[in-house]
């Protein structure tokens, strides 16, 4: 299957009127290409993975971009997925988007998942496999209280709206579930590595 094309130069984007928010970069790969914006307008920037690799279908992996940054105070990034990799190649991401926090000095990572059923895909150095997204973001403090104010939508939620012709598998009535048949991962067994899908 074939890859997305290489990065891109292109001009940084900024809101009309707004100066772009300086963010701290640092090269963990020195070759790797600088993220940027494709198009004036575009919300994120690219993100490339500086090592290649295989994943077969229904195969993860956490790829390497060769970034880190410090962002300010009061800012997260998102990594969020490429559609053209997610409608050409069933590429996602596990966990997306994927959340950088401002104190998160490590390279950002990008897990990567194979959803199509068939075909395998390639990955080679510095294909662009995700964007970033960076935005502010408000921190709250939680005040609890025993009954929340109305509103129009209530406790509706999950398709309450309807819109969808959902399938009507009964996934809770299958003859033997994951859990019974001990086929999982369980989550929190092992706080020593996060990483195991590797
Ligand atoms: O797609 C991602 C998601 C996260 N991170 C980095 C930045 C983030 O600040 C850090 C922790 O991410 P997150 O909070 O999602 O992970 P966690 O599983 O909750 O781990 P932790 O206990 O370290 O917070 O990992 C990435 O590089 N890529």
């Amino acid at each position: 299957m074939d890859n997305e094309a290489g990065p891109a130069a292109g001009p940084q984007a900024a809101a009309p009127g707004r100066a772009p928010v300086e963010v701290l970069l640092r090269r963990v790969d020195p070759e790797v290409p600088l993220p940027s914006y494709a198009h004036p307008g575009d919300a994120g920037c690219d993100l490339v993975t500086t090592e290649g690799t295989v994943l077969a279908p229904g195969e993860r992996a956490v790829l390497p971009t060769g970034v880190s940054l410090a962002l300010p105070e009061g800012y997260a990034a998102f990594v969020h997925p490429r559609s053209g990799l997610a409608a050409r190649c069933g590429v996602c991401l596990v966990n997306a988007p994927g959340t950088v926090d401002a104190g998160y000095r490590g390279e950002i990572k990008v897990i990567v998942a194979n959803l199509d059923p068939r075909e395998s895909v390639r990955f080679e150095r510095f294909d662009r496999i995700a964007q970033l997204v960076v935005q502010q973001v408000e921190k709250v403090r939680f005040r609890e209280v025993d009954e929340l104010p109305g509103s129009e939508r209530a406790t509706g939620g999950f398709g309450s709206t309807g819109g969808h012709a959902g399938g009507t598998r009964q996934t809770a009535a299958a003859p033997q579930t994951a859990a019974q048949q001990k086929d999982y991962v369980a989550v929190g067994a092992d706080r020593a590595s996060d990483l195991r899908g590797q």
